[in-house]
C-alpha cells in the first residue's frame, strides 16, 4: 500500500491535532515551570545546615527518580477511590498529570539546580557575607543570577524531555497528540501516515521552545557580555590615587579589633590556640609566615569567615564574636552592622562575574540603602577613580586583568566605609607584573591612615607599610614588633633571618 501524503499533509491542519498540540504546550510549560520553582527548593533545602531538612530533600529526590512516571500517573489519577475528598481536583486528567508530572520532574530539577549550586563557588557566598548580605540577599544578587545560567543549558534539556512524556498522559485520557494520533489510525488503519504528523507536531513545539531557551541562555551567559570598548581604555588603567581618604579618622586609644586568646582547630588539627592580637586605630599590621602557619585562619577568624572554638573578638573593645566553645557565644547577639565595619580583601578578588565593575562596587551600598541610587553610583564612581579604574567601569570582572580585578575588589570593599581593613594575601593569585599596582593601592590606603591587617608572603611591602609586623609560626606568633625592630632581630635569629628575606 503507498503512502498517504495526502493523508499525512491534511492532518496538518487537522483542529484535534492543534488543541492537542496546545494542550502539550501548557503542560509541558506549567510543569516545567512549577517544577523548576520547586525544584530549587528542594536543592536549597539538600544544603540546609538541618539535618532533617536535608534528609527530607534527599528522600524525596531518590522516591520520586525511583518511580516510574507511567506509574505515578496512574496512581495519581486514581487517588480518588482511596482518598474521595481528591476527587473534585484529580478527576481532572490535566490537574492529575500536571500534579504526577511536577512531582517526578521536580525530583531530577533539583538535582540540575543542586549541581549549579555547588558550582557556584564558596568565596562568591564569602564576598556576599563581608558586605553584610543576608542569606536571602545573597541567593538573590549573587548565587541565582549565576547557578541559572550554569543550570540553564540542563533546564532546556530537561523541557525536551518533559514536552516527550506528556505522551504517557494519553493513559489517563488526556487528549494529547498521541491519543489523537492513535484514536485516528485505529479509525483508518493509516498508522505510519498518522506518527508522520504525530512527530512533526513534537518536533515542532521542541524546535520551537529551544530555539526560545537557546536565546534566553545567550542573554543570561555573562561571560558573552562585553563592555562598550574604545580603543583607549582596551590596556590603559588610570591614575592612582596618592591617598585614599578615611571617613573616621581614628580618634580612639583603644584596640579597634582585638582577638583574645583565641582557639581554632579543623577536626583534631589545632590551627592556633591561645593566640592573642589587637590593632589600633590606624595601625597597618603585616602579618607573614610559612605557609600553613595559620595567617589566612587567623585573619578569617577576626570577622566570623571561620568560626573559633575559643576566644573573643572585640571590635573598639566591645565583644563582637565568640567561640563556638565560650559561654558567651550564646549570649552574643550577632549586629549587622558591627560586621559591616569590617571590609576584607581576598586572595582570589571573589569578584560577582555577573556584574559590571561599577555594579560589583555598588552592590552592598545598594542593599543596604545608604543612599540613593544615583548617589551610590556617583560614589562609587569615585572609589573606582582613587583605585584607577574609572575607565573600566562597565567592564564584566571577565575582561580584566587579575591587578585590575583586585582593584575593582579593593573598592568594593571601601564602598561599605568600613573602619577596618582585612587582605587576605591579595598579591598571591596575581602576576609579578599586576602586584605592584595593587601593593601601590595598598600603600595609598596605609598612608591615609586606615586600619589595615594584611597577610602577606610581600616581605619588602609589609617592611616598607607596616607599623607592626606579626611573624606566625605553626600557629604561633613569634614575633611582633615594628619593621624596624624586625630588621634588628633579623640579625640574631636565625628562623628570622631565614624567612625574611628582602
Ligand atoms: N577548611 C580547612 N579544613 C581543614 N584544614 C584547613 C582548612 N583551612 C586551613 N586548614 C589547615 O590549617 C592550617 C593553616 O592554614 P592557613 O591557610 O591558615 O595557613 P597560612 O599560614 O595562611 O598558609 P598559606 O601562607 O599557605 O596560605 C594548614 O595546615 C591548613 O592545611
Amino acid at each position: 500500500m503507498a503512502f498517504d501524503w495526502s493523508y499525512t499533509v491534511g492532518l496538518l491542519w487537522s483542529r484535534d491535532f492543534w488543541n492537542a498540540t496546545l494542550l502539550v504546550v501548557e503542560l509541558s510549560v506549567a510543569t516545567w515551570v512549577l517544577a523548576v520553582v520547586l525544584g530549587f527548593f528542594v536543592a536549597l533545602a539538600d544544603r540546609s545546615g538541618l539535618m532533617v531538612v536535608r534528609r527530607a530533600a534527599a528522600l524525596y529526590v531518590w522516591f520520586f527518580r525511583s518511580l516510574p512516571l507511567l506509574v505515578l500517573l496512574i496512581f495519581v489519577y486514581n487517588l480518588p477511590q482511596a482518598f474521595p475528598s481528591t476527587s473534585a481536583l484529580l478527576s481532572i486528567p490535566f490537574v492529575a498529570g500536571l500534579l504526577a508530572m511536577v512531582l517526578s520532574e521536580t525530583a531530577y530539577i533539583a538535582e540540575i539546580h543542586r549541581g549549579a549550586l555547588v558550582s557556584v563557588g564558596k568565596g562568591q557566598y564569602e564576598a556576599g557575607r563581608v558586605l553584610g548580605l543576608s542569606r536571602a540577599g545573597i541567593q538573590r544578587l549573587i548565587v541565582i543570577p549565576q547557578a541559572l545560567r550554569i543550570a540553564l543549558p540542563s533546564l532546556g534539556n530537561e523541557f525536551v524531555s518533559i514536552v516527550k512524556l506528556t505522551s504517557l498522559v494519553s493513559v489517563i485520557s488526556l487528549a494529547e497528540i498521541l491519543l489523537v494520533g492513535q484514536r485516528y489510525y485505529t479509525q483508518n488503519f493509516k498508522v505510519i501516515e498518522t506518527m508522520v504528523a504525530v512527530a512533526f507536531y513534537y518536533i515542532l513545539i521542541v524546535t520551537v521552545f529551544d530555539t526560545g531557551l537557546k536565546a534566553l541562555e545567550r542573554r543570561l551567559d555573562f561571560s558573552r557580555r562585553l563592555a562598550e570598548l574604545t580603543t583607549e581604555d582596551v590596556a590603559s588603567n588610570g591614575e592612582i590615587a596618592e591617598e585614599i581618604g578615611t571617613d573616621s579618622p581614628p580618634a580612639s586609644r583603644q584596640p579597634a579589633i582585638r582577638l583574645e586568646r583565641g582557639g581554632k582547630s579543623f577536626g583534631i588539627y589545632p590551627v592556633f590556640q591561645d593566640l592573642n592580637l589587637a590593632v589600633k586605630p590606624g595601625e597597618v599590621v603585616s602579618i607573614i609566615g610559612p605557609s600553613g602557619s595559620g595567617k589566612t585562619t587567623l585573619i578569617r577568624s577576626l570577622n566570623g569567615l571561620e568560626t573559633l572554638e575559643h576566644g573573643v573578638v572585640y571590635l573598639e573593645e566591645k565583644p563582637f564574636l565568640a567561640g563556638s566553645k565560650e559561654k558567651l557565644a550564646k549570649s552574643l547577639r550577632h549586629v549587622s552592622s558591627d560586621a559591616l565595619r569590617i571590609g576584607m580583601v581576598f586572595q582570589n578578588f571573589n569578584l560577582f562575574p555577573h556584574r559590571t565593575a561599577l555594579e560589583n562596587v555598588m552592590i552592598g551600598p545598594l542593599y543596604h540603602k545608604r543612599a540613593s541610587a544615583s548617589e551610590l553610583r556617583q560614589e562609587a564612581r569615585t572609589m573606582l577613580n582613587d583605585v584607577g579604574m574609572l575607565v573600566h567601569e562597565n567592564k564584566y570582572p571577565h575582561q580584566l586583568s587579575g591587578g585590575q580585578q583586585q582593584r575593582v575588589a579593593i573598592a568594593r570593599a571601601l564602598a561599605m566605609h568600613p573602619s577596618i581593613l582585612l587582605f587576605d594575601e591579595p598579591t598571591s593569585a596575581l602576576d609579578p607584573e599586576t602586584v605592584g599596582e595593587v601593593l601601590r593601592i595598598m600603600a595609598a590606603l596605609a598612608r591615609s591612615g586606615r586600619t589595615m591587617v594584611i597577610v602577606t608572603h610581600e616581605m619588602k611591602f609589609a617592611m616598607e607599610v607596616s607599623d607592626r609586623v606579626v611573624f606566625m609560626e605553626k600557629g604561633r606568633i613569634v614575633f611582633d614588633g615594628s619593621p624596624a625592630l624586625l630588621a634588628e632581630r633579623r640579625r640574631e635569629d636565625g628562623r628570622l633571618a631565614e624567612f625574611v628575606r628582602i
